[in-house]
């Protein structure tokens, strides 16, 4: 159903460019998912696609199960005991849901930055080289070209060029946020998961951190969390919104905020309930 309301979500024009779905390739296709906290379902039949070289926006009111969804995709519910998923979700083919799936792998595969900056306690060089040495056994030289390549890709390279021996925890808040993102792109992965990246940042921090996940776009799959709509109509080709652990609907990102399909979206877009 769909409503004449103006949505108050002013979607930039950069997003209308059209999508052809037939073109594009999924990285990752979700089929039937289901995810449980001991006996509680909190994600429920979700089936959908996550396009390569695309940011893709959950969105959704607090409990709906975003965070949820995003973690599946890391397996990063494998460190909690009583949590299950059930389903497909395949990367390029595999199903990553599988018992012998190869955890550390995977997470090299498909990074996440948290919420909140959390870079080691260690200096700002190391912060990037620890995760590199994890997978490759480099000489110096070619490690310090991936530290440089790591922290350019970071938009931060410039501003930390001439204290790579300084501590990661001295940085501010967005440095500190940009580093993380140097960290995870350091191990060459090809999906970059962003649990609401900027909502410890401000505006300026997080306008950087907008033009920087716009720019990794070209190179990875970008899935993202976002509270602040605005944020997801500005960064993601499609978006996925969500209510009560289901899927309610999932479009492109100028057509979900324009012309949503479904008036739960109508609703939450109008800011009538979230
Ligand atoms: N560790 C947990 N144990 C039990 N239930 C949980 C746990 N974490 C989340 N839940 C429940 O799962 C559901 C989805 O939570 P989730 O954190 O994924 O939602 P969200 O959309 O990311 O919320 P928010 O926007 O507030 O971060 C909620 O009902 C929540 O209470």
């Amino acid at each position: 159903m769909q409503s004449t309301e103006t949505p108050s979500v002013a979607v930039p024009v950069a997003t209308h460019a059209k999508l052809d779905v037939s073109k594009l390739t999924s990285k990752i296709s979700i089929k039937n998912l289901e995810f449980f906290y001991g006996d509680s379902r909190a994600l429920k039949g979700i089936t959908m696609s996550l396009y390569a070289n695309k940011a893709t926006a959950f969105i959704g009111p607090s409990g709906c199960g975003k965070s949820t969804l995003l973690r599946v995709l890391n397996r990063m519910y494998d460190l909690y005991p009583g949590q299950r998923a059930t389903g497909d979700v395949m990367f390029d083919g595999d199903n990553l849901l599988r018992d012998d799936q190869d955890i550390n792998l995977l997470r090299a595969r498909i990074g996440m930055v948290f919420q909140k900056p959390t870079p080691f306690p260690m200096t700002i060089y190391e912060n990037i080289a620890f995760g590199i040495r994890l997978y490759e056994n480099l000489p110096k030289s070619e490690l310090d070209g991936r530290v440089e390549q790591a922290l350019r890709r970071g938009a931060l390279w410039d501003e930390v060029k001439d204290k790579l021996g300084a501590s990661g925890l001295s940085l501010s808040g967005g440095q500190q946020q940009r580093l993380c993102i140097a960290r995870t792109v350091a191990v060459k992965p090809e999906v970059i998961l962003f649990d609401e990246p900027c909502s410890a940042l401000d505006p300026i921090s997080t306008a950087k951190i907008e033009e920087l996940i716009d720019e990794l776009k070209k190179d990875y799959t970008i899935v993202i969390v976002t509270h602040n709509m605005q944020q997801a109509a500005r960064v993601s080709d499609f978006t996925a919104f969500m209510y009560l652990g289901e899927l309610v609907e999932f479009g492109a990102t100028a057509t979900l905020f324009t012309t949503p399909s479904d008036k739960r979206t109508q609703a939450y877009i109008t800011g009538r309930f979230g």
